[in-house]
């Protein structure tokens, strides 16, 4: 695997330093010397197309942004990903999300396998088990049709999953709800099974390594509330057999670790494995996935497979300059390393979108939240900036203050469709058009600003003239796409994936794993026999931890 190049020392950075030394950020004077920016800065890839005009760059900072891309071998390794070749160095694995949405009659040998035709044989028992809950040939244990599926899972195993539900809220079928547990808080185990009926419901028990402890517990916790409702009703006696042919009928799983899903007790037959080569952040499009195919079925789950692979396609051939991932990526580097932007917000105006950010989190601050590079040494430059957002028009009375006023360069992505799933009208007023005008007006005015003459020739009073000011010159990029169906879910996930790579490769680190969580894991292993009141235990902690317990049994109802 060949060494990470110091971005630093290339001569784009050279190039960028001496560029952003001179640069004074002008979208007004951009726009109004020329006249095409609009077109020259926009893009489209699959169905997305992309505005990249407000960002704060010209034709020479974006050809040497493409240059830095070239001279830290982004093509390269990105070619490399989608050979199979085992560029997450740090666990000795390939990378090959990739490999989850190509189409059957395609083919990638890793270790001498097939792995097209392996995700294939999965997608299809999928599907087929998709189709049976939602045909209601699967039955519960007293021989009803499964109404809610709920989906037990943490990260990855949760947030992909419960994020494209709720996009593709309008594709569920009627009668199906899914539901998420991630949290070992037992509240949300609880909330989420206390008004449901044991004999309709179904458990997806997902986890890739099938140890992490708040999915195993929850799913413990699940078996329990089947068991003893079912019992309760005396749908099922007391005794093993009895347990064991319920479960089988209410538990499926999703792992990597299928020995383990056995030993946990869920049969074999009724759990869909995949491979250490899929990372957990980018497992929403494998198996992880089945609460979502059985939620919308076989041919808009494949539909979603279709819009990632759309978007593969597209960062494996384009050349960089055209390559929509790749310079979004280069624009965050570009912003971190030469605005000292420390935040990313990302907005999507289309409310089946909510979760869409706290997805993104996931996915781009546990792969690029690093110190060093994949060969170890430090990394030169900040990484990993913090993604955050919210729905628009909601964040807009509420945090876009500091987007606008703020000392801070926070780029934004906004995201809609152009047509809504339900076109509700207010009288003759076409609500969908009130939503887009704000999504519109809202990326002029971080771009354009108001001056203080500006401000003025409203009559403001001049002694709050300053406090009135828009500074503008916040950059943003704007991504529409006709309709938020499943292959557009699948797109925007998947541009998102390569723009995390992008950034990830400039900066020399190893994008795939995630080292960083365990450390928490392991100290929480050390500190619960010292909060179940094992003193031994307890005075090996330091004094604040120890003060924290003391306060938790002291006041423990
Ligand atoms: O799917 P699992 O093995 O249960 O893992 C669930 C999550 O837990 C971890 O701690 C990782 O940081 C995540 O990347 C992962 O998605």
């Amino acid at each position: 695997m060949s060494d990470p190049v110091d971005a630093t020392t290339t001569p784009a950075w050279a190039r960028l330093t001496e560029l952003k030394a001179s640069y004074e950020p002008d979208l007004r004077g951009a726009f109004a010397a020329d006249p095409e920016r609009a077109t020259r800065f926009a893009r489209t890839v699959a169905d997305l197309y992309v505005d990249l005009s407000k960002n704060l760059v010209d034709d020479e900072i974006l050809a040497a942004l493409v240059d830095l891309a070239e001279q830290t071998g982004v093509p390269q390794r990105r070619d490399a990903m989608f050979a199979g070749e085992k560029i997450n160095v740090t666990e000795g694995r390939s990378v090959l999300h990739v490999a989850l949405r190509m189409p059957r009659d395609e083919h990638l040998e890793v270790d001498g396998r097939d792995v097209v035709a392996d995700v294939h044989e999965v997608l299809d028992r999928v599907y087929a088990f998709s189709d049976k809950v939602r045909s209601g040939e699967w039955v519960g244990v007293t021989g009803k049709r499964i109404e809610t599926v709920v989906n037990i899972g943490i990260g990855g195993s949760d947030l992909g999953p419960v994020m494209v539900y709720e996009a593709l809220k309008p594709y569920v079928q009627a009668g199906l709800t899914c539901r998420f547990v991630s949290n070992i808080d037992p509240t949300d185990v609880y909330e989420n099974t206390a008004d449901l009926d044991p004999e309709t419901t179904l458990f997806i028990v997902a986890s890739k390594t099938f140890t992490t402890l708040e999915t195993l517990t929850n799913a413990r916790l699940a078996r329990s509330w089947l068991l003893d409702g079912l019992r309760a009703s005396g749908s099922v006696g007391e005794g093993d057999d009895a347990a064991r042919d319920a479960v089988s009928k209410h538990f499926v799983a999703v792992s990597t670790a299928l020995d383990k899903v056995a030993a946990f007790g869920i049969d074999p037959e009724n759990a869909f494995g995949f491979w250490d080569w899929v990372g957990g952040r980018y497992s929403v499009d494998s198996a992880i996935g089945t609460s979502v195919c059985v939620a919308i079925g076989r041919e808009n789950f494949a539909d979603f497979l279709a819009g990632f692979h759309a978007v593969d396609v597209h960062f494996r051939d384009t050349p960089a300059a055209q390559n929509v991932p790749m310079l979004m990526g280069l624009l965050n580097v570009w912003y971190d390393g030469f605005f000292d932007s420390q935040s990313h917000v990302v907005l999507p105006y289309a409310q089946y979108l909510h979760r869409f950010a706290a997805y993104l989190q996931q996915l781009t601050m546990e792969s690029n939240g690093k110190s060093v590079r994949w060969d170890g040494s430090p990394v030169t430059t900040d990484t990993g900036e913090v993604f955050w957002g919210e729905p628009g028009t909601n964040g807009q009375h509420a945090f876009y203050q500091l987007i606008h006023q703020g000392t801070r360069v926070i780029p934004a992505d906004f995201i809609t469709v152009a047509t809504p799933a339900h076109p509700l009208k207010d009288g003759e007023t076409d609500v969908q058009e009130l939503y887009l005008a704000n999504f519109f007006a809202q990326t002029a005015a971080l771009a354009f600003g108001k001056t203080a003459d500006e401000v003025r020739a409203e009559g403001t009073a001049e002694e709050i003239v300053p406090a009135r000011v828009f500074s503008g010159n916040r950059p943003t990029s704007s991504i529409m796409a006709p309709s938020l169906t499943p292959s557009v879910v699948g797109q925007l996930i998947a541009l998102y994936e390569h723009i995390t790579f992008t950034q990830g490769v400039v900066w020399g680190i190893d994008s795939f794993d995630q080292w960083g969580v365990e450390l928490g894991k392991q100290l929480a292993q050390q500190v619960t026999p010292a909060v179940g009141g094992d003193e031994a235990a307890l005075a090996k902690q330091d004094g604040s931890t120890q003060a924290l317990i003391r306060y938790y049994r002291e006041h423990r109802a």
